[in-house]
């Protein structure tokens, strides 16, 4: 019995986490700008991945390239908004703090954007010579 106990009460520790995790992603789509292109950009591209029905394996590689850019970017938000709770002023270190950050998103962008022209270009190449 107390360990059902036990285990009913480490299920609801769980779902908070999440629903605490859900709305730090909830917050970063409302707030952040960047975020919001980033969101745009992953539901244009999975629905051109429809269009082109592409294969399970190029599905796993296009879902973790936008994982990985949602992840740069909601991590970025975080560092972000903890640089201005920390260092509210002027402070050279905290600019680099953020630079650093942002870099990281940036790296993911073009990392994401390299793979999404290696895995279109054979469907693209193959729609336009079925013309
Ligand atoms: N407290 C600070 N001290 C020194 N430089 C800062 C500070 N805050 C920001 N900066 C510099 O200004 C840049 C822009 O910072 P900002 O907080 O506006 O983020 P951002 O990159 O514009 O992101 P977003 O548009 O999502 O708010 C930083 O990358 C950093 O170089």
């Amino acid at each position: 019995m107390s360990f059902l106990f036990k285990y009913g009460i480490n299920l609801l520790k769980m779902l908070g986490s999440f629903i605490f995790a859900w709305r730090g992603i909830r917050i970063t789509v409302k707030e952040e700008n960047n975020m919001k292109v980033h969101a745009v950009a992953a539901v244009l591209v999975v629905g051109v991945a429809f269009f082109f029905q592409i294969s399970m394996t190029d599905w796993a590689i296009l879902l973790l390239v936008i994982g990985m850019v949602w992840t740069a970017e909601i991590f970025n938000s975080a560092f972000e908004r903890l640089v201005d709770m920390v260092s509210p002023d002027f402070n050279p270190k905290a600019g680099i703090i953020k630079d650093m950050a942002a870099g990281a998103v940036l790296v993911s962008a073009i990392v994401a954007v390299v793979v999404g022209v290696l895995i279109f270009w054979k469907y693209v190449a193959a729609w336009v010579t079925s013309w």
